[in-house]
């Protein structure tokens, strides 16, 4: 039997019973369900990641849907657990969803929402910042001036990379990975490589169109080509930063044989998902090459490092905030808890997951319509015509 779990209750009338399984920034996502006839409960459990048995006491008899996070392991026995309380949705409020069995989901008829298009500009932001800090060892130089050791300017002290001129490696060139491109190429005036399964058209029309820009400036104009293999990134770009799915194609992408191939003082970026680096391979790569940099923001084992990574002071690390802007978490709050509540409503699924605009517009109403649903085409699911 599973132990009861602290909530936290807005309208506790309401017809369907929609839980939270974690305390979400704003408030507007309570007041779009409550305004829509929903008991809204919120955990406040304080622990940071629930585990299955924790969901299931939350989930109790009758609920119509969750709204959940990335830490949470959605998989058979929770779809069925939300079913048998006769649940219709589950929504990350998260963009990936490798959290997430989506074919157990299908089983039991479950719609899986989650984020996309609210987190794209903040994410590749913080990938950017890693860039930077990693190319010019701001993290090193912060912590040596608080410790109190600087006593004057010197030619060698802290010298890094100048980015400029430069090439850039994008693996992974959807949204979050072109985003991040566009702003290493047209903020530093980086050259691109990309290795993506499909080709980023948009990305290599921006590239082209500011390189004609340049050139016609009179400055040096940007390149840009698409690797017919990520080894060719690996080998030829100075910064690689990953922005790929996690799924069994892309699970340690970068190991040991591949960090071999890059550059000794190359500067390698996560911010997609841990499991995507053998984490062991890259801090003894670490090691063993003092000048190679790595701007981390995920982890393998979150929220666990590897033995001997916070000792390498050629590694940043940041606990999982790339998209932690304020705007941001709201936004994905407010799609996930629509995601949940179309579902519940029976409204039909968004057409463009990406244009999401509409469902973040505090001034009028969101659309009769589920920002996004990864499991919409299994489960047959109408589009909407909005
Ligand atoms: N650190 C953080 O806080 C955040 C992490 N993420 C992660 O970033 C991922 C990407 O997000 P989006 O750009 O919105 O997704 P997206 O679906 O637009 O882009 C993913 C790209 O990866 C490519 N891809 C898939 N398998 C590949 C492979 N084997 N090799 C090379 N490319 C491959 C796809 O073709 C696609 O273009 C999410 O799935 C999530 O895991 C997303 C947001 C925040
Ligand atoms: O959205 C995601 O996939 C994250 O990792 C957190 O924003």
């Amino acid at each position: 039997m599973a132990k009861p779990v602290s909530i936290e209750v807005w309208n506790p009338n309401g017809k369907y019973r929609v839980v939270s399984t974690k305390s979400m920034p704003g408030t507007r996502w309570i007041n779009l369900l409550i305004e829509q006839d929903c008991r809204v409960e919120i955990c406040t459990q304080k622990k940071t990641i629930l585990s299955v048995e924790d969901i299931i006491a939350l989930i109790g008899d009758k609920c119509d849907g969750v709204i959940g996070q990335l830490t949470e392991d959605w998989g058979e026995t929770l779809f069925a657990a939300l079913s048998r309380a006769g649940g219709k949705a589950f929504s990350n409020m998260a963009v990936g969803y490798n959290n997430v069995d989506v074919n157990a989901a299908n089983k039991y008829g479950v719609a899986v929402g989650n984020t996309p298009g609210v987190l794209t500009e903040t994410t590749a932001e913080l990938a950017a910042s890693l860039s930077v800090a990693a190319s010019r060892r701001i993290v090193e130089a912060d912590e040596f001036m608080r410790a109190g050791l600087y006593d004057g300017w010197l030619p060698h002290l802290f010298v890094g990379n100048l980015l400029k001129g430069q090439t850039v490696g994008v693996i992974g060139a959807g949204r979050i990975g072109s985003a991040y491109a566009r702003m290493m190429v047209e903020g530093f005036k980086m050259n691109l490589i990309y290795y993506d399964l499909y080709q980023a058209t948009r990305l290599e029309k921006f590239v082209t169109a500011y390189a004609a820009f340049l050139k016609a400036n009179g400055e040096q104009p940007v390149t840009w080509r698409r690797a017919s293999s990520m080894d060719e990134v690996l080998r030829e770009a100075d910064v690689i930063s990953l922005h790929p799915v996690l799924d069994k194609t892309t699970y340690h992408l970068v190991n040991k044989e591949r960090l071999a191939m890059m550059k000794k003082e190359a500067i390698l970026v996560n911010c997609s998902r841990g499991p995507v680096i053998d984490e062991v391979a890259l801090v003894e790569h670490l090691k063993q090459n003092p000048m190679f940099r790595a701007g981390l923001d995920v982890f393998e084992d979150e929220p666990y490092m590897k033995p001997g990574l916070a000792d390498m002071k050629n590694a940043i690390v940041v606990p999982h905030i790339a998209s932690a802007s304020k705007w941001t978490r709201e936004g994905m709050a407010t799609l996930a808890a629509l995601n949940v509540l179309g579902k519940i409503k029976g409204y039909p699924v968004w057409g463009d997951s990406n244009r999401v605009e509409p469902f973040l517009n505090e001034n009028a109403p969101p659309p009769a319509a589920c920002p996004s649903i990864v499991n919409a085409k299994a489960l047959s699911l109408p589009v909407s015509k909005l």
